[in-house]
């Protein structure tokens, strides 16, 4: 029988999206290139020849999305910045309208009564600081630095939220390991410097916000949950490779001083022995962390398959989504409670949960059915509850995503709105699990 379902008074429903999925309108009013205009560009790289030149033109019709929050009754709105707008050349002269962009959006969530909660890098590297090395140029943790500043002191009297990176594992495996997203390189070397990088240039932005801040700031990381397929040796170890790569590989060093023993033994030395002062640095104490959840992998040993020597094992009665993630709301209940148990107890947001089914390009009738998303939130709001009933400190839940928009190089085709859109026409539509999202953040999950 499932568990009572209860959420704490002060809960925070919202929602989540990034610049370069749903702005559109990468150029204008003096923005840069980011390494994703570049990307995009590339044929093969994107399905379908998709790119954010429009995606859903959220750069024009923020009143109008703003609208849609209030409609919901959100109260958190999660978005990402465009580096690029703010700097075109990702360092340097500022771009005033970039910055006056995201002031008007503030103010616009503010207005409504959303809080505006900020991420400040979304994976939309400007192309020019990828010119100079991206990720791979150790002088990155100063320029992203810089950037932050210009952001903190422009923002922080509005926005009391700031999260420094969204899901560094997936920009070090998607970008630099496995050449799957933007800039595309497939390189084990690179994959670990950038990944160092991106974690000492979110130790500095930590540092720089204590200078100038006066409220919350984390970090936001994909947790995916690793379960044995048989409780050999080797699948058990197995296991613990694969949750110390994609997931204690970034927790670890923050809460813990140091990277977990497993990448020096699978990385060998493309792993560097790191200066102990880059630890002093990533490991700024945090507000809080964010937590991204959608689903879990069950693994066993496959030796040939270098450097981590695992391999998923698909689970024939689960169901899978579109993007072929098994549909797990357990795994969202033990990524949080083994996250308390090795960090402590400490304030948790997810910043994304959610679903990609198929759900038609047009809508019908002003409705789009999605049952199998309700389902999915259904059952991940009885694992988040079941959380917090094990005394896991949930602070607030932004579904993934508030709009359909452009899944990287999986394009357009998978969609994980809960507001349809007809990428023709650009209308909105509230697909039936907006309609049950609102129900849930109108009486904090009792409708349940
Ligand atoms: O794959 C769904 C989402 N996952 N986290 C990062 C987001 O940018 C993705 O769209």
């Amino acid at each position: 029988m499932s568990k009572p379902i209860h959420f704490p008074p002060d809960f925070i429903w919202g929602s989540a999206t990034s610049a370069y999925q749903i702005e559109g309108s990468p150029l204008a009013d003096g923005a840069g290139p980011s390494i994703w205009q570049r990307f995009c560009a590339v044929p093969g790289n994107v399905r379908d020849g998709d790119n954010g030149d429009i995606a859903c033109d959220h750069y024009n019709r923020y009143k109008e999305d703003v609208a849609l929050m209030a409609r919901l009754g959100l109260k958190a709105y999660r978005f990402s910045v465009s580096w690029s707008r703010i700097l075109p050349q990702g360092r340097g002269a500022v771009n005033q309208p970039g910055l006056d962009f995201y002031s008007k959006l503030i103010d616009e969530l503010l207005a409504h009564g959303i809080e505006p909660m900020v991420t400040l890098y979304h994976w939309d590297l400007p192309a020019a600081l990828d010119d100079r090395g991206g990720w791979l140029n150790p002088d990155i943790a100063d320029w992203f630095t810089d950037y932050t500043r210009i952001l903190f002191k422009a923002f922080d009297g509005r926005v009391k939220s700031w999260a420094t990176l969204n899901e560094p594992w997936v920009v070090t495996d998607g970008g630099y390991m496995h050449g799957t997203l933007a800039p595309g390189h497939r390189n084990l070397h690179e994959a670990a410097l950038a990944s160092h990088n991106l974690m000492r240039a979110h130790g500095s932005a930590v540092q720089a916000y204590r200078e100038i801040g006066r409220h919350q700031i984390g970090i936001v990381v994909n947790i995916e949950p690793k379960y044995p397929a048989s409780q050999s040796q080797e699948d058990l170890d197995a296991t613990r490779r694969a949750d110390a790569y994609m997931n204690r590989q970034y927790l670890d060093p923050i809460f813990l001083g140091s990277y977990p023993p497993e990448l020096k033994q699978m990385f060998g030395d493309a792993w560097p022995d790191w200066p102990a002062a880059d630890f002093d640095l990533i490991g700024q104490k945090l507000d809080f962390v964010g937590i991204n959840y959608y689903t879990r992998s069950v693994v066993r040993n496959e030796p040939s398959n270098w450097p981590l020597k695992v391999a998923p094992v698909r689970q024939p009665q689960a169901t899978y989504t579109e993007t072929g993630w098994e549909v797990f709301p357990q795994g969202l209940t033990d990524t949080l409670t083994t996250f308390t148990q090795r960090y402590g107890p400490m304030p948790v947001y997810i910043m994304e949960n959610g679903s990609a089914f198929y759900d038609p390009p047009n809508a019908e009738n002003g409705r789009v059915h999605d049952p199998l998303r309700i389902d999915c939130l259904r059952k991940n709001m009885q694992a988040l509850s079941n959380a917090l009933a094990q005394g896991v400190d949930v602070r607030g839940y932004m579904v993934w995503s508030l709009l359909d928009n452009l899944e990287w190089s999986l394009g357009f085709a998978k969609r994980f709105g809960i507001v349809h859109v007809n990428f023709e026409t650009q209308q909105r539509t509230l697909k039936d699990s907006a309609y049950l999202y609102a129900d849930i953040v109108a009486s904090n999950g009792a409708c349940l």
